[in-house]
């Protein structure tokens, strides 16, 4: 029996649009303030760091604080996975929630997988490149109201990256359970060959915009619905 079914969030429960269009956009807006603003906030002096650390590995080059800005910027562009950006949008993103900018994107076959997921006794569980805050934020501020209550355990890339096996492995020793008691849904093909090769059952979701590959997939969850 799978005891958890693990989720990705881009363009597996949430529209790749609303990343994109909506999420990345307001963070490219709003992070000059925020950082200047918040430049002495642990979690942003520690982010600064790796920033800094992370540019003198790759470039040798030491970086003033607007040019810690401009690299984030760019990373934005580039959807660079990096924690420390993602450590930033987070605390970004939790102004917007808050003042009601925007409110989290959720296909709407979503919250009924999960329920029914619930009501056969197994556990939901999220594995996003965004970091954990991030995470409890767009299900916390949903289209379909607080789904917090509703998700055991939340992932990301402090376990390591969402294409290598050694994650889900971890992930598996981390919630105590064997690979193959765990399923892991993604719309990206990587992933879920990563997953596939720590043991896990994987399905691929076909949103509109996603490339189908060798995976088993599905277009909305109520599909997989009738398997459980
Ligand atoms: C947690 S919502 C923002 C998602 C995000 O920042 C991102 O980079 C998407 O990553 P995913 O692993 O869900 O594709
Ligand atoms: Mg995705």
């Amino acid at each position: 029996m799978i005891k958890l079914f693990l989720f990705d969030i881009e363009g597996t429960t949430t529209d790749i649009n609303f990343v994109h269009k909506v999420l990345f956009p307001y963070s490219a807006k709003c992070m000059q303030d925020y950082v200047l603003h918040h430049q002495t906030h642990p979690l942003v002096v520690d982010a600064i760091q790796e920033v800094r650390d992370t540019v003198w590995k790759e470039e040798k080059r030491q970086l003033g604080l607007y040019e810690v800005i401009d690299k984030l910027l760019e990373w934005i562009k580039a959807d660079r996975k990096h924690r420390a950006l993602k450590t930033i949008q987070g605390l970004i993103w939790d102004v917007g929630y808050s003042k009601n900018d925007f409110k989290g994107h959720v296909y709407p076959d979503t919250k009924p997988f999960f329920k029914t997921i619930l009501d056969k006794g197994s556990k939901v569980g999220i594995y996003s490149s965004g970091s954990v805050h991030a995470q409890k934020l767009i299900f916390g501020y949903s289209v379909e109201g607080d789904m917090t209550p509703m998700i055991s355990y939340y992932f990301d890339t402090n376990v390591g990256g969402k294409r290598e096996v050694s994650s889900y492995q971890k992930i598996a020793q981390e919630v105590g359970l064997r690979p193959q008691e765990i399923h892991f849904f993604s719309d990206i093909a990587e992933e879920l060959a990563a997953a596939e090769a720590a043991g896990m059952g994987v399905t691929q979701l076909l949103r509109p915009g996603t490339k189908s590959s060798r995976f088993e997939s599905i277009t909305s969850f109520d599909t997989f619905k009738n398997y459980l």
